[in-house]
C-alpha cells in the first residue's frame, strides 16, 4: 500500500471516530426529546424539513445536495427510532414507487406496511394499525391519481407532508429469457408514461396492466414471454435483467406521493396548504370563491377538480396554496374563503418537499 493510500485511509478511521461519537451524541438527545414528547407525535415533518434545509444551505460539497438529504434522513430515522418506531402503510407490495417514496421520506422504514390497495393504505390509518401513510397523488406526465383525490374527501387523516419522486423507468425481464415477447406488464399510469417509447420499440406487443409495477415484475419473473415495466428497486427484489433504462418519454417524469397521520405539522416556514372546496353550480362562482387568496396576497399552486359523485356535472376543488394555515395572512384568506364555499376542508398544512 503506498504510503499516501495508508495515510488517508488513516485520517477516515479516526475521522469515522469522530462521526460515531457525534451521531451517537445526537441519537441521546433526540432519545431526551422523546421522552420531552410523552404522548404527543414523534414524527416533526416540520422540523425533519428545518433540518434538512439548514444543512443544504451550509453544504460546500464535494457531496451533492441528494446526498447530504439521504444521509441526514438516514440519521434522523434512526434518532426517531429510538423515540419510537413508526409503522408506514404504502401501496405495495415490496419494490412500488410508493415504498420508494416512504423511504425517501421516512429515511429508512422499521416497520413497513405495505397492502394491495390505496383504499387499504388510508384505512391501516384511520384504523390505528399504522402511524403514516403514503400515498401517490398526481404524476407530471399521466396527471392526478383519482382514486387519492376521492379518499381525501371523507378520510379524517392530515396531510403532513409530501414527497417528490423522480420516476425512471426500466424495462425488465426473466434472467436469461430471449425468445419472443408477447405480453408487457405495468401498471396502468407507467404504461401511459412509456406510451411512446413502447409504440417505437415493442410497436403491436400486448400491454398488460397490473396492480403496481412490483407485480408487475414479479409476473414477468415468471413468464419467459413477458416483459415488465418498473423500478430498478424491483429488478433488484424479483432478480430480472434490465433490457432498458429511462424509457419514460419525458425525462423529467415526477410522482408527487402526500404523507398522511392523524396529526397536523406545525408551520416549518415554507409550507403549503392543501384545501377541498366547493361552491354554487353557478357561471364565475370559482373565480369568487377564490378571490380571498388573491386580496390577501396568498399563491395559488395548483387547481384540480374532480366529480362530487352528488349530482351529474357537479365538480369539487382541490386548491394548493402557499403557506401554513396558521400563516396570519393565510389565515385570513381561509376564513373569507369559508364564508363563500359550499364545502371546506383543510386537508392539511405540510413543509413542501426538500429535493
Ligand atoms: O426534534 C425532534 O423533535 C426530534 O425528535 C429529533 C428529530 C431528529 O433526529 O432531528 C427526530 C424526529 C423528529 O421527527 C424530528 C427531529
Amino acid at each position: 500500500m503506498s504510503d499516501i493510500l495508508k495515510g488517508c485511509r488513516d485520517q477516515i478511521d479516526a475521522i469515522d471516530e469522530q462521526l460515531l461519537e457525534l451521531i451517537n451524541a445526537r441519537a441521546a438527545l433526540a432519545r431526551e426529546i422523546g421522552e420531552l414528547k410523552g404522548e404527543g407525535p414523534i414524527y416533526r415533518p416540520e422540523r425533519e424539513a428545518q433540518v434538512l434545509r439548514r444543512l443544504l444551505e451550509k453544504n460546500t460539497g464535494p457531496l451533492s445536495a441528494e446526498a447530504v438529504t439521504a444521509i441526514f434522513r438516514s440519521v434522523m430515522s434512526n434518532c426517531r427510532a429510538l423515540e419510537r418506531e413508526l409503522s408506514v402503510a404504502f401501496l405495495g407490495p415490496q419494490g412500488t414507487y410508493s415504498e420508494e417514496a416512504a423511504i425517501k421520506q421516512f429515511g429508512g422504514l422499521n416497520n413497513p406496511k405495505p397492502c394491495m390497495s390505496i383504499d387499504e393504505v388510508f384505512r391501516m390509518v384511520e384504523s390505528g394499525n399504522a402511524d403514516y401513510a403514503v400515498v401517490p397523488v398526481e404524476n407530471s406526465t399521466e396527471g392526478a391519481v383519482g382514486r387519492t383525490l376521492d379518499l381525501l374527501t371523507t378520510t379524517s387523516l392530515h396531510i403532513c407532508g409530501e414527497v417528490a419522486l423522480p420516476i425512471h423507468h426500466c424495462l425488465l425481464r426473466r434472467r436469461h429469457a430471449d425468445g419472443e415477447i408477447r405480453r408487457i406488464y405495468s401498471h396502468a399510469q407507467s404504461l401511459g408514461q412509456c406510451h411512446e417509447w413502447l409504440n417505437l420499440n415493442l410497436g403491436g406487443v400486448e400491454r398488460v396492466s397490473t396492480g403496481s409495477n412490483a407485480q408487475a415484475a414479479e409476473l414477468a419473473a415468471q413468464d419467459a414471454f413477458a416483459v415488465a415495466i418498473a423500478g430498478r428497486r424491483a429488478a433488484d427484489i424479483f432478480g430480472l435483467d434490465i433490457l432498458a433504462e429511462n424509457i419514460e418519454d419525458d425525462p423529467k417524469n415526477v410522482t408527487r406521493f402526500l404523507v398522511l397521520g392523524k396529526h397536523e405539522a406545525a408551520p416549518s416556514g415554507q409550507d403549503k396548504t392543501s384545501l377541498l372546496l366547493a361552491t354554487k353550480n353557478v357561471p364565475g362562482a370559482i373565480v369568487g370563491l377564490l378571490t380571498p387568496l388573491a386580496e390577501h396576497g396568498v399563491d395559488m399552486t395548483e387547481l384540480g377538480s374532480r366529480p362530487s359523485k352528488l349530482g351529474i356535472w357537479d365538480y369539487v376543488f382541490f386548491v394548493d396554496i402557499k403557506g401554513h394555515y396558521q400563516d396570519p395572512a393565510v389565515a385570513r384568506a381561509l376564513h373569507e374563503l369559508e364564508q363563500r364555499a359550499s364545502m371546506f376542508k383543510i386537508l392539511g398544512s405540510y413543509p413542501v418537499a426538500v429535493i
